[in-house]
């Protein structure tokens, strides 16, 4: 019996001719194979420099979706919201594991390498601010890295000046009847969320009843898992540096661990926290 011909991958003709088009061209491998450039001749810092890279690139499928995820929350379309917020969820699981692979580096392999990288630091991530406002994390000061970066500039003030994920879940509270004080509705979105009795009692409500509030229900616990796993993150990050670096101050000028510590408090969305000890 002869096979049936396979057919060829359909193409997108808005995207202009194809052929002869490669896998490493499709996927630009010239440029993120190119992009490992060690500035010692430490074995180690290929490590480091892989690491970052691959987070970054999550750190970018992550916006994407929370982009989109805040859209379709604001356009009540939960179901495929729920979608892209597990995808972010199942992102941050990636980054919480990549850090087993970090964690093999001993503070003598990481020090044959670390004056290398002067003053340098995660601390200046845009991807990584991009992620904390868009979540709610507000804090125009952390732009201060970027200043001379107008396109990255812009897109975090945008980002601050736009209400979070959080907000905007707020707001779809409000519109589906429950009764959410003003200031919360009207507040300046270019500052953290800070938690409300209105907000702790709609969630209170849903979380009493879930049949009836299913959608917003799954929503909770969707944002839940997520800062659940952002959480994880955090802990990972300032575990891994204590082991690796102690107390030394870090190279973006912060006291390092003790501040690392202190954003380990940092609660995006208080109220469903909140709302457990009363249920
Ligand atoms: C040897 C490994 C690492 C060490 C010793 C380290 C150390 C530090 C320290 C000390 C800070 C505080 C800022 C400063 O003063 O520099 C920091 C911030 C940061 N690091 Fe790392 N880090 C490591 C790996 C990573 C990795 C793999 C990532 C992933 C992208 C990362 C992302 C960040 C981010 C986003 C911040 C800013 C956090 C915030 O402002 O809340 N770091 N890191
Ligand atoms: N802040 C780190 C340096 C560091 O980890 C780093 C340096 C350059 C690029 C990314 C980094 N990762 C996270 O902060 C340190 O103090 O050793």
């Amino acid at each position: 019996m002869s096979e049936k011909p396979v057919d060829p991958p359909s193409r997108d003709v808005k995207a202009g001719p194809r052929d002869g088009m490669s896998y490493s061209d499709y996927l630009g491998l010239d440029q993120i194979l190119n992009a490992q450039r060690p500035l010692s001749s430490a074995h180690d810092e290929m490590l480091f420099i892989v690491q970052h890279q691959t987070s970054e690139l999550w750190m970018k499928l992550a916006i994407h979706e929370l982009n989109a995820t805040c859209a379709l929350i604001a356009a009540d379309n939960l179901q495929p919201a729920f979608k892209t917020l597990s995808r972010v969820s199942r992102i941050l699981e990636q980054l919480n594991s990549a850090w087993d692979v970090l964690r093999t580096m001993t503070p003598s392999e990481y020090t044959s390498f670390r004056a290398a990288l002067g003053t340098s630091s995660g601390f200046q991530s845009y991807q990584y601010r991009l992620i904390e406002y868009l979540v709610g994390n507000k804090n125009a000061a952390m732009m201060a890295p970027h200043a001379n970066d107008e396109p990255v500039l812009q897109r975090l003030e945008a980002v601050l000046q736009s209400p979070s994920l959080y907000d905007l879940t707020i707001q779809l509270l409000h519109r589906r009847g429950f009764d959410i004080d003003r200031a919360v509705i009207e507040r300046d979105v270019s500052v953290p969320h800070v938690a409300d009795d209105s907000v702790r009692a709609a969630w209170l409500s849903v979380y009493r009843d879930p049949a009836q509030f299913w959608e917003l229900y799954e929503l909770a616990e969707k944002l839940v898992d997520f800062e659940d796993y952002f959480r994880r993150w955090r802990f990972n990050h300032v575990t891994t540096v204590e082991r690796i670096i102690g107390f030394k101050r870090g190279t973006g000028g912060t006291s390092g661990i003790s501040y690392l510590r202190s954003m380990l408090d940092v609660v995006l969305f208080p109220e469903l926290w909140q709302v457990r000890t009363e249920l």
